[in-house]
C-alpha cells in the first residue's frame, strides 16, 4: 500500500487547528505525546539491558523537533537509559523549553550547551544511538551554523552509531527528501501525526520507518486526506516498515 503523507504546509495548518481556539490542545501536551513517540521507539529498537551499553545521545535544535528531543531524553532516563543532550542553540522565546531542561536536571540528564565537547559522545562504543531532533517541518535549507558542522559529524559515524530522527531526517527537504549526497542516512525515522512527502524517499532496506505522535480523531485524519493509522492498544507508535 502507498504510504500515507501530507506536505510540510498541510503539516503546518494541522499543526495549527489542533492547537487552536476549537480543539484546545497546547503545544505541551502535543510535544509530550511526540517525545514519549521517539523515545518508545528507540526502546523497540534498541531494547534496554542493564548488560549493554544504554548512553544515547539526543542532539535539539532550536524549535519544537528540538523540544520533542527534549521530552525525548527524559523518557528515555525514566526508561533505564542514559541519555546526553546537546541543545547548543536555546530558545527563549517561551519559558517551556528552560522548564523542559530543569526537568531533564530533576533526572540528572546532562544538558550541553555550545562550546561543550559533545563530540566525545559519537563513539560507538559507548553510545547506543544518536536521536536527531535538530530540525523538523518547518526546515528551509540550507543549513545554517553551528547545525551544518554537527550534520557532517554525523554523517562520518552514521555507519556504526546509528540515528533516530524525529519527524524528518535533519538536512533533507520536507518535500522533496534528500537535497544531495551529502545528506544523514537515519537508522530510523519517526514521523509524527503523519508522515511528510520525504519519508517516501526513504530506502527501506537501511532506514526503520514508525509513525508517532497519536493525537488526533480518525475525522480530523480524514478531513486532512489520509488514513488514520492503525496502533495496537496504548503504542504510541506504529512500525510501517
Ligand atoms: N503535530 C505534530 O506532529 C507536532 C509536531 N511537533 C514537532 O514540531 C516540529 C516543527 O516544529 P517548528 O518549531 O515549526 O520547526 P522546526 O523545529 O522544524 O524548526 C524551526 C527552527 O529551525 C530553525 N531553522 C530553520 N531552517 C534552518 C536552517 N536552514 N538553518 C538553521 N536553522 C534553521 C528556525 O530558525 P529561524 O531563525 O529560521 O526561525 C527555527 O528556530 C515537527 O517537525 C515536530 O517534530 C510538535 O512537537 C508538536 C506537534
Ligand atoms: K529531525
Amino acid at each position: 500500500m502507498a504510504l500515507r503523507t501530507i506536505s510540510s504546509q498541510l503539516a503546518a495548518q494541522l499543526d495549527k487547528e489542533l492547537m487552536g481556539p476549537e480543539v484546545g490542545f497546547t503545544l505541551e501536551q502535543l510535544m509530550e505525546l511526540a517525545g514519549l513517540s521517539v523515545a518508545q521507539a528507540v526502546v523497540k529498537e534498541f531494547p534496554y539491558s542493564e548488560s549493554r551499553k544504554s548512553q544515547v545521545l539526543v542532539i535539539a535544535g532550536p524549535g519544537n523537533n528540538g523540544g520533542d528531543g527534549l521530552v525525548c531524553a527524559r523518557h528515555l532516563a525514566l526508561s533505564g537509559f542514559q541519555p546526553v543532550v546537546y541543545y547548543p542553540k536555546r530558545t527563549t522565546k517561551t519559558p517551556f523549553y528552560a522548564q523542559l531542561v530543569n526537568q531533564l536536571e530533576f533526572f540528572k540528564v546532562p544538558v550541553l550547551g555550545a562550546g561543550d565537547n559533545w563530540a566525545q559522545y559519537l563513539d560507538h562504543t559507548k553510545t547506543l544511538c544518536v536521536v536527531d531532533a535538530i530540525f523538523g517541518f518547518s526546515f528551509k535549507p540550507p543549513v545554517r551554523e553551528p547545525f551544518g558542522s554537527i550534520l557532517e559529524q554525523l554523517r562520518h559515524t552514521q555507519h556504526e552509531l546509528p540515528i533516530v530522527s524525529v519527524d524528518i531526517p535533519t538536512g533533507w527537504d520536507v518535500d522533496e527528501g534528500p537535497a544531495d549526497s551529502d545528506c544523514i542516512i537515519p537508522s530510523v525515522l519517526v514521523s509524527l501525526t503523519v508522515p511528510k512527502p520525504c519519508a517516501t524517499k526513504i530506502d527501506t532496506r537501511e532506514t526503520h520507518h514508525y509513525v508517532g505522535g497519536r493525537f488526533i480523531p480518525r475525522d480530523f485524519a480524514l478531513k486532512y486526506g489520509f488514513e488514520p493509522f492503525p496502533y495496537e492498544n496504548l503504542d504510541q507508535v506504529l512500525r510501517l516498515h
